[in-house]
């Protein structure tokens, strides 16, 4: 399977790929970011090259050779495992808050927002959220700035804030990386993102998918949708249920990818692109008979920043389609559509 895997992506490589439906035929494309990594001679453009094209043509794709280390992720699977199994009221003192850290239970968000189809059922997932772990001197938490207060952590779990915060510091190092591939796959100068990262708006999400009541239709872990922000680092443990819409409108299963990041570009991405970068729908069907566990982490711009149309991605030809916005005005219309506890 293994040995499928990486000559489907070679052949993604090789070959221009055409459609998303093509691409999604066996596997999404797989980037090697390890020569990119160790700073060899032109790996830079050659990843930026390859980022570009499955960008344009696919929005998913999975990486390998990111340098995090096996046994961290073990440990933030393991956290996450231990915070879903605590009661349901002990999870309940620390709920979803207004800057969109704490515990959501299952059936607590729907797909609102989404332009892929119309949600019919609330999300079948419960999730930890966190974002950068302000302490209660940081500038933005004395502002009392939304989306930029302290996390909420659990009580008498030990370890748990450690472990989840050394994922979210090495992820969040990694997307620091990819920024200047990013950069140049949009024919910008390498540091060009760097302003708007600094530091970046951070979603954590620790995800946990029960076992699905099958006599239930359409309860879909997460419903069809397209993330709001720039990359999304996911990873999957062991449990397959993760979708992708190609253009036809079918269903591709994303494969689990022992150790491999699934990343994927999103909304604010392909606005600032002038549409050029994809925001591929997906979601999330827990078909096994076993829960299923993930984590995604959104790496997303500042909040404050604008977010004009690109200057690479414009033209006579090709006048910019979106007038500017904030990442915070957009994700705050994201947040406000898609969770119950916004509406209240
Ligand atoms: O759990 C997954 O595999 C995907 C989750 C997802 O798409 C999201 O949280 O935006
Ligand atoms: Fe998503």
């Amino acid at each position: 399977m293994s040995g499928c895997i990486h000559l489907q992506g070679e052949r993604v490589m090789n070959e221009v790929v055409k459609t998303t439906d093509e691409a999604l035929d066996v596997d999404i494309p797989n980037l090697d970011v390890g020569p990119y990594l160790r700073a060899e001679a032109g790996a830079l453009e050659r990843l930026a090259a390859q980022w570009r094209q499955v960008c344009e043509e696919v929005g998913f794709f999975s990486i390998q050779n990111h340098g995090i280390d096996p046994d961290l992720i073990e440990r933030a699977f393991a956290a996450s495992r231990r915070f879903h199994s605590l009661p349901l009221e002990r999870k309940m003192e620390i709920p979803l808050d207004s800057n969109n850290v704490g515990y959501m239970p299952v059936n607590a968000s729907m797909q609102r927002h989404s332009q892929v189809e119309k949600a019919r059922k609330p999300n079948y997932n419960a999730s930890f959220f966190c974002k950068l772990d302000r302490g209660p001197d940081d500038p933005a938490v004395k502002a009392g700035l939304p989306f930029m207060g302290m996390n909420q952590w659990p009580r008498d779990l030990p370890g748990f804030r450690e472990d989840v915060m050394a994922y979210q510091n090495a992820v969040r190092a990694l997307g620091q990386k990819m920024l200047p591939v990013v950069a140049r796959s949009l024919d910008l100068p390498q540091d060009f993102f760097a302003p708007y990262f600094d530091p970046p708006q951070i979603a954590h999400r620790l995800l946990h998918y029960p076992i699905r009541n099958e006599a239930e239709p359409e309860q879909f872990g997460t419903g069809a949708h397209t993330d709001s922000g720039f990359l999304t680092f996911l990873m999957q443990h062991g449990v397959s249920g993760l979708q992708i819409r190609r253009r036809d409108g079918t269903w591709f299963d994303v494969p689990v990818l022992p150790g491999r990041f699934v990343i994927n570009t999103g909304d604010m991405l392909r606005r600032w692109s002038n549409d050029r970068f994809l925001s591929t729908p997906h979601r999330v069907l827990n078909v096994s008979a076993v829960e299923r566990y993930s984590i995604a982490l959104f790496f997303d711009p500042n909040l404050d920043q604008l977010i004009e149309c690109l200057p690479s991605c414009q033209g006579p030809d090709n006048p910019p389609k979106y007038p500017p916005i904030t990442y915070r005005e957009y994700f705050t219309n994201f947040v406000n559509a898609n969770y119950f506890h916004r509406q209240k």
